[in-house]
């Protein structure tokens, strides 16, 4: 045991994804594939007599949070800091749901193993309804692809084998639940065609090609998304949507080349960090 722990969640921008459902939350989840960001959450648990979640200085209820900490019976104090925006496709939910997982292990000294603490916060994750994928591929760390949906007990992993600097541009929150609800056979029909196009050429070219095509066909463009994405090919950039938010990245300098003032950092190689 240790009076503080302190752990990096790198962020997570999906770019195409499909949706499995499962009554064990375990087994649910997404194929799909991402960015692992260099710009994340870094989040500090403390041991405290009464639970208290902050977010850059400001009390917040997240619920795959209390999640994580209700399966580890856990009164912490967890203070995170983040670059990014929550409800934006960063997947700030899932990082503060593992890094609130890793971290309390280390305060509370419950002697759970990494996948252990992956799997319930994947599963907290998934029951809260804001995310299907994004803890398995932030606890992984760079280009992940997920070939198969689900915790480390039952997903398969590959990955890009490559590293690149990412721009990006925040526009607006979308709610991943009501996305979720509203639009699971869109998105499966188009998810799965966006898979196959990366697995046959798993290059960072072919991700955001493929991911370009989903966000299309899956009609999840907002108008002010479609003209920046179509202004960095105008450019001869290469953009996406990241689900799920009013939000356009780019690979290299895409976005600054076509006129914006994006955020940039890059993909980040590695999983979760102890600090
Ligand atoms: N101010 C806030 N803005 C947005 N969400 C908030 C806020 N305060 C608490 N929340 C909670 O945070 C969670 C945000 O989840 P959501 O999945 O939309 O975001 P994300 O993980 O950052 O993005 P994504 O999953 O799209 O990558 C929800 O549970 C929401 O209720
Ligand atoms: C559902 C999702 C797009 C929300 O960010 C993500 O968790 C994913 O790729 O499964």
């Amino acid at each position: 045991m240790t009076d503080e722990a302190t752990v990096f969640v790198p962020g997570h921008i999906t770019g195409f994804f499909t949706i499995s459902e499962d009554d064990d939350p375990t087994k649910a989840g997404s194929q799909g594939a991402g960015l692992a960001l260099s710009d994340g959450v870094t989040v500090t648990v403390q041991a405290a007599d009464e639970r208290a979640v902050y977010l850059d200085d400001t009390s917040i209820e997240v619920e795959s949070v209390e999640r994580v900490l209700d399966a580890l019976n856990a009164n912490v104090l967890v203070d995170a800091e983040s670059d990014l925006p929550l409800g934006a496709g960063f997947g700030v939910s899932g990082a503060l749901a593992l890094g609130a997982a890793i971290a309390t292990n280390r305060v509370l000294g419950r002697a759970l193993s990494e996948n252990e603490l992956i799997t319930i916060a994947h599963g907290a994750e998934v029951q809260a309804g804001t995310g299907l994928g994004d803890v398995v591929a932030q606890a992984k760390g760079g280009i992940p692809i997920r070939l198969e949906p689900g915790g480390p007990q039952h997903n398969t992993l590959d990955a890009v084998p490559s590293r690149a600097r990412v721009e990006y541009l925040n526009y607006d929150e979308l709610s991943t639940e009501s996305v979720l609800d509203e639009r699971g056979e869109q998105l499966n029909s188009a998810g799965e065609k966006a898979l196959s196009l990366l697995v046959q050429e798993p290059t960072l070219s072919s991700f955001i090609y493929a991911s370009r095509g989903f966000a299309r066909e899956a009609e999840l463009l907002t108008p002010r998304v479609a003209t920046v994405i179509d202004d960095v090919s105008d450019t001869g950039g290469q953009a996406s949507m990241a689900m799920l938010g009013e939000t356009v990245f780019a690979l290299g300098t895409g976005l600054s080349d076509a006129g914006y003032e994006p955020e940039s950092c890059s993909t980040y190689p590695a999983g979760v960090v102890f600090q």
